[in-house]
């Protein structure tokens, strides 16, 4: 059969069947909306167009279509584009010299995970003005942030920051992809959907550590625990009644929940490591710890749909605050500062809408705070705030010698393997053949219409967290080697282990033929550190990011204990019977199990890559032992400057990044509110 020959008719099956439903089935009180088939009818068309068709990497081969497909196909586009025009958010506004007319309280820069919540948070306050500025623009004005499934889409496209790493000496001198939100293009965005949705918070003994290392309680668990709450809006699943309803947030405005999908692999994942052992954990984000297994939870909601934190925080009566000003598109270049005595004093920040227009100047009363993540220190860079060695080697005028920024770069590694699964595998992003491309259709049938199966899946489906001295599952005859404890307490996790309903290389550029599954090793608590510099002057110049992975050996030997667990769990009821363990082909690992351990460490410098969660360049931490900011996010020597992103976590969680950032960002609001109050 010729795919192109009948995907467009399935796009406008894609239409009518939601709209038909919509029709009869509200008229029968059904939970289907116009509001809601409507709200859906740009993505089924753009993500039909987009999926099924794939032509650009010549993964499926289409034959010559006739005059009345292409005019069906730029149909389906016109609509989608004319529908996303619709959708656009007119309350962001693009006008810079607009918005430097004026003074604020407090200037925002990035709009990212942190910013959005802080944002809303300060201008809860009528009597404070804050200004936003993010460099790309709404998140939500795009389809494909919405649908859980469709993130990895927008990767290769102008809407997420192509960063590559400096060549990592220690994993084959590759250079590793590191995908970040919108970045400096015209239509980039606000809130980057560019996330696994994955709400693992941590280990509370993680934070405990961080009120120690900074000297104050409030950032322990047991005080900062209140944040999480703050921004959850636990939504209970009945299928998973186990979860301590005491412990979580009910009224925040981030909808967290069991309502992914979950390939029946990865639900048989689950059993297969607690017959090995690992005990099954109701909720990974409790007060008992990270330990154990699970489906995952994640940010999104019972109606299958992204939570980020700009949909979650800026809803209409946020937007609709006359004190609140959010300015897309407005990449911040530098901090401006003046020097009064010995003191330096942040007086405002300056933006453009591109590299060659017009320089805007905005004042700030009180702070400026960086959300910019890998961006943060690049600015502090450029604004001559950091360590002066650096900034004489780009002839940058020294406002403020601040050592530590842009070093302690730390991020979770992860290292996959790949099985032969007997059970099809619909590849949503990529259909390779007919079979595929069908199920494909079928699946965005169920989503568009019924809001389940396998379009609601956020890719990394169920996970376990352990411990790799947990010598039940690494017993000291097979690993007599001692590795140094790098974890935050004896209840924390330094591994996980996760699957994804196929195997995929190079962040999904390349899916392996046929029915796949896989299970990745992270690394949560690496001892590998490295660093965040300047290459040029130029704003627009990406910083040099050198994450230095596996510099550390330890850091190549838990990772080999995280395959050896994966080989394990792949051999055990009941997922075993799901793959074909005879199955030969090269780029497989079904005969992983016979390397050796040295053969093991090659895997893992070969595959190793990032699970997108680069944290700390900006150290909370006291001054002398690398800190760039203090308990209250404050720059060290620079008043009227903050920090605060996951560029501040004093070490990494041992978790995934977004829920402790937007806690962090909870706990800023608060804290500049008391002050404000004082
Ligand atoms: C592909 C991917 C998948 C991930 N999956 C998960 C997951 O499943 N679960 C999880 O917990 N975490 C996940 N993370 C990590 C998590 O998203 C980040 O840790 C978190 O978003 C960090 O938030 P932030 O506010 O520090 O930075 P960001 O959310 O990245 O925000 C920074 C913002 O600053 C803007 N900006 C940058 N430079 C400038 C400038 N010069 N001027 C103005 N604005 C600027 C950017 O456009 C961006 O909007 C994932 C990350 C990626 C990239």
């Amino acid at each position: 059969m010729n795919v192109k020959s009948w995907a467009p008719s399935c796009v406008a099956n894609i239409i009518n069947v939601p709209l038909h439903l919509g029709v009869s089935r509200t008229s029968q009180g059904s939970i289907l909306t116009y509001k809601m088939v409507l709200k859906n009818l740009p993505s089924a068309v753009l993500l039909g167009a987009l999926s099924v068709a794939t032509p650009r990497r010549g993964i499926v081969r289409l034959s010559d279509s006739s005059a009345a497909n292409r005019l069906s196909w730029i149909a389906a586009f016109a609509v989608a584009l004319v529908v996303k025009q619709m959708f656009k958010r007119s309350k962001l506004i693009q006008d810079g010299a607009k918005a430097s007319e004026e003074e604020y309280d407090y200037i925002i820069v990035g709009g990212g995970t942190a910013g959005c919540v802080l944002a809303a948070r300060l201008s809860e306050d009528p009597s404070v003005r804050v200004l936003l500025l993010e460099a790309g623009g709404s998140g939500q004005a795009l389809m494909f942030s919405r649908i859980p499934v469709a993130y990895t889409l927008l990767w290769r496209t102008k809407h997420v920051w192509q960063f590559y790493t400096e060549p990592q000496a220690n994993a084959n001198g590759k250079k590793k992809f590191w995908p970040r939100g919108g970045y400096l293009l015209n239509d980039s965005m606000v809130q980057c959907p560019d996330r696994a949705a994955r709400a693992q918070m941590g280990a509370p003994e993680d934070y405990t550590r961080w009120g120690e290392i900074i000297g104050d309680d409030a950032w322990k668990w047991d005080n900062f625990k209140k944040y999480f709450k703050k921004f959850e809006r636990y939504m209970p699943n009945p299928e998973f009644p186990d979860v301590d309803l005491s412990t979580k947030g009910r009224d925040g405005p981030m909808r967290i929940g069991y309502f992914s999908f979950a390939s029946k692999q990865s639900l048989d994942f689950v059993k297969a490591c607690t017959n090995l052992g690992i005990p099954y954990s109701p909720d990974f984000n409790g007060d008992k710890g990270t330990l154990g297994v699970n489906k995952v939870l994640t940010y999104i909601d019972e109606t299958r749909t992204r939570v980020s934190s700009e949909s979650a925080y800026f809803t209409k009566d946020v937007l609709a605050r006359s004190n609140l000003k959010v300015v897309v598109n407005a990449t911040v270049t530098r901090i401006i500062t003046e020097k009064v005595g010995e003191e330096v004093r942040t007086v405002g920040v300056e933006f453009a809408h591109s590299k060659d227009g017009p320089r805007y100047t905005v004042k700030s009363k009180k702070d400026a705070i960086l959300s910019a993540v890998l961006t943060s220190l690049q600015i502090l860079l450029l604004s001559g705030i950091g360590p002066t060695e650096e900034l004489n080697k780009h002839n940058i005028a020294v406002v403020h010698d601040l050592p530590s920024v842009g070093g302690n770069l730390v991020d979770h590694p992860v290292v996959d393997v790949y099985f032969r699964s007997k059970l099809p595998t619909p590849k949503w992003v990529k259909p390779q053949n007919v079979g595929e491309a069908l199920r494909l259709v079928g699946a965005m049938l169920q989503y568009f219409t019924m809001r389940t199966g396998a379009m609601a899946t956020n890719f990394g489906e169920s996970a376990a967290f352990v411990r790799s001295d947990d010598t039940k599952l690494f017993p000291e005859e097979d690993f007599p080697e001692k590795i140094e404890d790098t974890t935050s307490g004896a209840g924390s996790p330094d591994l996980e282990i996760f699957t994804t309903p196929f195997a995929y290389k190079d962040h999904g550029e390349v899916l392996f033929p046929g029915n796949t599954f896989a299970i990745h090793a992270v690394l949560l608590r690496p001892k590998s550190r490295g660093t965040l510099r300047l290459k040029s002057t130029d704003p627009w110049d990406a910083p040099s990011m050198d994450p230095n992975y596996l510099s550390e050996r330890e850091d190549v030997q838990k990772l080999v204990r995280g395959l050896r667990l994966i080989l394990k769990v792949a051999k055990q009821d009941p997922l075993s019977p799901h793959f074909i363990h005879t199955d030969q082909t090269a780029e497989l690992d079904h005969a992983m199990h016979l390397k050796s351990n040295e053969e093991l460490e090659a895997v893992v410098r070969e595959r190793v890559e990032t699970l997108y969660h680069p944290t700390s360049t900006c150290r909370m931490a006291p001054l002398a032992e690398g800190g760039v900011v203090d308990a209250g996010l404050r720059v060290y020597g620079v008043r009227g400057l903050r920090v605060c992103d996951a560029s501040v976590f004093p070490e990494i969680v041992s978790g995934h990044t977004a829920g402790a950032t937007l806690a962090v960002a909870e706990h800023l609001a608060d804290i500049i509110k008391g002050e404000g109050r004082a």
